[in-house]
C-alpha cells in the first residue's frame, strides 16, 4: 500500500547509522534518552492529546490549555521530574501556555537580576509554583525601545514603598504572555523616579492577583488582549493587558543586582553593568535559536516524509507514478530547508555554550564578552527564527493542497511560530543591533584594541579585502577553508562598505538610519558566516556512526552553499567569487541533494519525533496518509450532521427561488 511501502523502502536505502545521528541531534546519548522517554510518556497520556485544538471556541481551547498545564504540573511531581525532564516535558505538550512564561522568564529574571536575598525570597514561592509569574515589560506605545517604557515607579521614602503607576493609555502594559488570565506576579519594567529624577528603566516584583481568589488586587486592571493570528495556535495563551493606579509595593521589590535604591532614596550602582537590566532577554533569544531548530525540523519531518509518499506524473516502467521527493526542484526547495534545521541545531547547541561561559564571566566580575554574547543572540535569534519562519511556510507549499489543511499540522505550526520574528525583540531591530556592534568593531581595526570571538575574522581585514576565491572545478567548494574564506570576506567587505559609507556622513546618527537597510544586510552576513562556521567546527569533533559524518557534510555544504546561491548579490558585487565559481557552486549543490535523497527520510527519523509531537497525519511515521487523511475529514463538527445548521434558512430559499420576489 502507498506510504508504508514507500517509507519503509526509503528507510531501507539509508546510508549512515540513524541511532546514531539520534544522538548527535539530541547533543547526548543522556539527552536522547530523556526526550525519547518523555516524548512518549507525553504522547501516551490522553489528557495531551491536541487533535481537536484548531477547532474549540477560545474559551474552551483556554481552559483546556489549563487543564493540561496543571496536569502537566501534577505529572512532573507524582514522577519526580528533575528540571531537565520537567522542561522536556512541557516542551512536549506544545502548547503555549503560561508555564513558558514563568519558567523560561519570569524565575530567570529573579535569578539574573534579583540579590542573593530576593532570590532566597522569591525563587522557593516560584519553584512550587505557589505564585506564577510573568514577563511585563513591552507597553501598548513601546516594545522595540525599551528607554521609551512610560510605567513609573516611584519612589515614596515617607512608606519605604515605590509607587507604580501607568500615566497614560499608552504606558498600558500589552502583550505578555500569562499575563490575561492567570499570573499572580510579575516582573514589571518602569522608570524609576527618586525625589522627582527620572533613573531610566529597572524591573520591579508587583503581585497582581490575590493568592486567595484570583482577582487583581486594588489599583489593577486586568484583561486578555483578544484573539490572535490563526485557530489554535498562539490563542492557547493569556497575553495581557495591564494598568496601575498608584499600586504600592515595598522597597525591596525592585530588582536590585544592577542598581539598589537605599532606605534613605539614594540611588547605588553595582559594578555590573546597567545593560543586565536587559539579561533576560539574552536569555531568550539564546533558547529561541534553539527552539528554531525543533521548529523547522518538525515541518522538514512533515514535508520529507509526505514527499516520499506523494507521487504525481511520470509513470515509471513499473507503472507507478514518480513520488515528488524525487523532483529536482522538489529536492532544490525542501534540502536547503533539511540542512538548515541541522545547522540550526548546532549554532544552537553553540550559542548555549557561549552564554554559560559569559554567565559564569559575569559572576567573576569579567564584563568584557557581554556586548559579543549580545550581537550574537540578537543576530542569531533574528536569522534563525525568520528563516524558520519562512521554512515551515515553504513546507506547507511542497505539501501541495494537503499541506493547507490543519490536519497537516502545518498552519498551526506556522501561527504559533511566526511571532517568534516579532518577540523578543523585532528581527530587523535586533540586526540593527548586530550592525551597531560591528560598525564598531571595524572602527576599532588598527587601533590595537584585537577583536575577539566570533568577530576573530576581522583582524585579518587586508588579507580578506584582497583575496580571490581558489575554486576551479565544482568540488572544490567541498572544502571548509574554501567555503570560509569565501563567507569570512564576503561580511568582511560589506561591514567595511558600510562603515565607509556611514563615515560620509557628518552626523553618525543619521548616517545610520540613512544606512540602515545596507547595515541590515551587513549584519545578516557575519550572522550566516557564524552558521557556517559552527557548523564546520562540528564536523571537526569525533562524529561516532557509519556515515553519520559524511551526511553531516554533505549538510553542512547544502547549508553554505544555498546561501551563497540564495545571496549570490552579495558575493558577486563584492567581487568575492566570480560568475564561472557561483555557477560551479550551483552544480556542486545539485550533486549534494543527489547524495542526501537516498538519505532525506532517514535524515529527518534522526529528529525522533512522536506522531504525537508532529501532529501531522502528512508526516506520520507510517506513512499511512491517505486513509488517515480521509478519516480525519469525518471528524470536522460540520461533519455531524449531513445537513447543515442554517440549510431550512439560507439555502433552502435560494433554491426554492423564494428570495427572488423579495428583490423584485
Ligand atoms: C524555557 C524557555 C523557553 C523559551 C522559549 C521561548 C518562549 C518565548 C515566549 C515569548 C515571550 C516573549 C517575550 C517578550 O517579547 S519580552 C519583551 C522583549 N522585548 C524586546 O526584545 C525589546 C527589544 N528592544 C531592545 O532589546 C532594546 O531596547 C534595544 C537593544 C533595541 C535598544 O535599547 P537601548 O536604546 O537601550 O540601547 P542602545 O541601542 O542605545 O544600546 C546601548 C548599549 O547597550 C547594548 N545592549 C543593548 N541591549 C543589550 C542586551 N540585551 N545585553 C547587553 N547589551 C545590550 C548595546 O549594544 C549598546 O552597547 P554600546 O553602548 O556598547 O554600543
Ligand atoms: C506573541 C507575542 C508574545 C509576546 N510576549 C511578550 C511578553 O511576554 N512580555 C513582553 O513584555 N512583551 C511581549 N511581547 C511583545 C514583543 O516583545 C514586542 O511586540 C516586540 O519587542 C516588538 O516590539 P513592537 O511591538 O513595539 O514593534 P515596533 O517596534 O512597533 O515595530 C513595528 C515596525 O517598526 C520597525 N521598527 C521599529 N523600530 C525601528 C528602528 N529603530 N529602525 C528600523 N525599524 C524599526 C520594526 O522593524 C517593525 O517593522 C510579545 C509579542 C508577541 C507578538
Amino acid at each position: 500500500m502507498a506510504g508504508f511501502d514507500d517509507l519503509a523502502s526509503e528507510r531501507s536505502k539509508a546510508q549512515f547509522d540513524v541511532e546514531e545521528m539520534k544522538v548527535i541531534w539530541a547533543g547526548s546519548r543522556h539527552t536522547l534518552e530523556v526526550s525519547d522517554r518523555i516524548s512518549r510518556l507525553v504522547a501516551n497520556d490522553p489528557v495531551f492529546r491536541k487533535d481537536t485544538r484548531t477547532m474549540l471556541s477560545r474559551k474552551d481551547l483556554f481552559k483546556n490549555t489549563l487543564r493540561k498545564a496543571a496536569h502537566a504540573w501534577k505529572r512532573i511531581i507524582e514522577l519526580r521530574l528533575s528540571e531537565e525532564e520537567a522542561a522536556e516535558l512541557r516542551f512536549y505538550v506544545d502548547e503555549p501556555a503560561f508555564m513558558d512564561l514563568h519558567w523560561g522568564m519570569f524565575i530567570p529574571t529573579i535569578k539574573g537580576q534579583g540579590t542573593e536575598e530576593q532570590q532566597q525570597k522569591w525563587l522557593p514561592l516560584a519553584y512550587k509554583m505557589k505564585i506564577i509569574g510573568c514577563y511585563a515589560q513591552t507597553e501598548l506605545g513601546h516594545g522595540s525601545n525599551v528607554q521609551g517604557l512610560e510605567t513609573t515607579a516611584t519612589f515614596d521614602p515617607q512608606t519605604d514603598e515605590f509607587i507604580i503607576h501607568s500615566p497614560t493609555l499608552t504606558s498600558s502594559k500589552w502583550w505578555p504572555g500569562g499575563l490575561g488570565k492567570v499570573s499572580t506576579h510579575a516582573v514589571v519594567y518602569g522608570r524609576l523616579i527618586i525625589d522627582s529624577k527620572d533613573y531610566g528603566v529597572n524591573g520591579f516584583i508587583v503581585q497582581l492577583r490575590s493568592l486567595d481568589d484570583h482577582l487583581p488586587l486594588p489599583g489593577i486592571t486586568i484583561g486578555d488582549i483578544g484573539m490572535k493570528f490563526g485557530s489554535g495556535a498562539y490563542n492557547t495563551m493569556d497575553n495581557g493587558v495591564l494598568r496601575f493606579d498608584h499600586v504600592r509595593i515595598p522597597r525591596d521589590q525592585m530588582l536590585m543586582r544592577v542598581s539598589q535604591v537605599t532606605r534613605e532614596g539614594k540611588l547605588v550602582q553595582s559594578n555590573v553593568p546597567w545593560q543586565l537590566v536587559y539579561g533576560t532577554m539574552v536569555y531568550v533569544r539564546q533558547k529561541i535559536v534553539s527552539d528554531a531548530s525543533c521548529a523547522l525540523s518538525r515541518a522538514v519531518c512533515i514535508a520529507t516524509r509526505y514527499s516520499a509518499v506523494r507521487r504525481q506524473f511520470g509513470l515509471q516502467s513499473n507503472g507507478i507514478e514518480t513520488q515528488v521527493i524525487d523532483y529536482k526542484t522538489q529536492q532544490s526547495r525542501l534540502f536547503p530547508l533539511l540542512a538548515s534545521a541541522y545547522a540550526f541545531r548546532f549554532v544552537g547547541e553553540w550559542l548555549k555554550w557561549l552564554y554559560m561561559d559569559v554567565n559564569q564571566r559575569l559572576q567573576a566580575s569579567d564584563f568584557s564578552t557581554l556586548p559579543e554574547a549580545h550581537a550574537c543572540t540578537a543576530g542569531l535569534k533574528s536569522l534563525t527564527t525568520s528563516a524558520t519562519a519562512d521554512g515551515i511556510e515553504e513546507c506547507r507549499k511542497l505539501c501541495g493542497g494537503h499541506g493547507y489543511l490543519c490536519s497537516s499540522g502545518l498552519p498551526e505550526l506556522f501561527a504559533v511560530y511566526i511571532p517568534a520574528c516579532t518577540y523578543e525583540g523585532d528581527n530587523i531591530v535586533l540586526l540593527l543591533q548586530v550592525a551597531r556592534f560591528l560598525i564598531k568593531t571595524v572602527s576599532q581595526l588598527g587601533s590595537g584594541k584585537e577583536p575577539v570571538g566570533t568577530t576573530v575574522y576581522m583582524g585579518r581585514v587586508e588579507q580578506l579585502m584582497q583575496c580571490h576565491c581558489a575554486v576551479q572545478k565544482a568540488e572544490d567548494w567541498l572544502k571548509p577553508s574554501v567555503i570560509l574564506e569565501a563567507f569570512e570576506a564576503r561580511s568582511m567587505r560589506m561591514s567595511v562598505a558600510s562603515a565607509q559609507n556611514l563615515a560620509k556622513f557628518d552626523n553618525q546618527e543619521e548616517g545610520f538610519l540613512e544606512l540602515s537597510a545596507d547595515l541590515v544586510q551587513a549584519a545578516v552576513a557575519h550572522c550566516q558566516l557564524i552558521v557556517v562556521s559552527k557548523f564546520i567546527e562540528k564536523l571537526q569533533q569525533d562524529i561516532p556512526g557509519k556515515g553519520v559524518k559524511g551526511q553531516l557534510e554533505a549538510l553542512c555544504n547544502i547549508y553554505a552553499l544555498f546561501i551563497l546561491h540564495k545571496h549570490l548579490g552579495d558575493f558577486l558585487s563584492t567581487g568575492c567569487i566570480t560568475p564561472k565559481q557561483a555557477s560551479l557552486a550551483n552544480a556542486q549543490l545539485r550533486s549534494l541533494y543527489s547524495q542526501v535523497r537516498p538519505n532525506a527520510i532517514a535524515l529527518v527519523d534522526a529528529f525522533n519525533y512522536t506522531d504525537h509531537y508532529l501532529s501531522s497525519v502528512l508526516g506520520r511515521y507510517d506513512g499511512n496518509v491517505y486513509p488517515k487523511l480521509y478519516e480525519e475529514a469525518w471528524k470536522d463538527p460540520l461533519n455531524d450532521s449531513v445537513v447543515p445548521d442554517g440549510y431550512q434558512e439560507y439555502i433552502q430559499p435560494i433554491l426554492k427561488q423564494q428570495l427572488r420576489n423579495a428583490r423584485l
